[in-house]
């Protein structure tokens, strides 16, 4: 009986925080997409309506790195890009989380209380490859255990995306194609040409 409460009691605590932090995450989402919008010259509510306005979803992933023995044989992630519009992630303060920018990988300093902002595939489709989806991977600790808490931004599956209108010409030809988030989504999981 007492351990129901207990967990019940945890459950409820959670619950809680989770939609307080989901609210101040969307407050932020806003702001990081409003910016970028102006970034390339769109008015400033042109990114988050072209993203799914507020049907964007957000999904909070918790990763979980043990110790490794031998980290110089594994990484915690592999090299990927987030098919995402936008991802904000909060790590712990053991670093591992690298970036690939001209032919080498960055170690991503930590900063405490500083959030990381990853754009994803949605943002480098909608700005026709003026944002770059950002190539990451993790490595692991010897000694430590690292954790990363991930909310990805993305749009609904049914919603159409693809190079903005106001982005494309004659001289700007549209690089990606057009297609529902569900089709993308599906062809970068099973590793087929988009
Ligand atoms: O743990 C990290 O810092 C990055 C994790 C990541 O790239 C992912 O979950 O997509
Ligand atoms: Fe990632």
């Amino acid at each position: 009986m007492m351990m129901i409460v207990v967990v019940v009691g945890f459950v409820i605590d959670y619950r809680a925080v989770n939609e307080e932090y989901a609210k101040k995450m969307m407050g932020v989402v806003d702001k990081v997409l409003d910016n970028l919008s102006l970034g390339l010259g769109l008015e400033e509510r042109v990114l988050k309506d072209a993203v799914g306005g507020d049907g964007l979803e957000y999904l909070l992933k918790i990763n979980y790195y043990p110790p490794c023995p031998r980290p110089d044989l594994a990484l915690g992630v592999v090299a990927h890009t987030d098919m995402s519009a936008v991802t904000i992630l909060v790590p712990n303060d053991v670093s591992g989380l690298q970036v690939f920018k001209d032919d080498v990988w960055f170690n991503v300093k930590y900063i405490p209380n500083a959030l990381i902002v990853h754009i994803g595939d949605q943002l480098e489709i909608l700005s026709n490859g003026k944002f770059k989806s950002v190539l990451h991977r993790t490595t692991v600790n010897k000694e430590k255990t690292r954790m990363s808490w991930p909310v990805f931004c993305s749009p609904p599956g049914e919603l159409v995306l693809g190079p903005l209108p106001q982005l494309t010409n004659d001289e700007n030809h549209p690089k990606f194609k057009t297609k529902k988030y569900k089709d993308y989504q599906y062809c970068k999981l099973n590793k087929l040409p988009q």
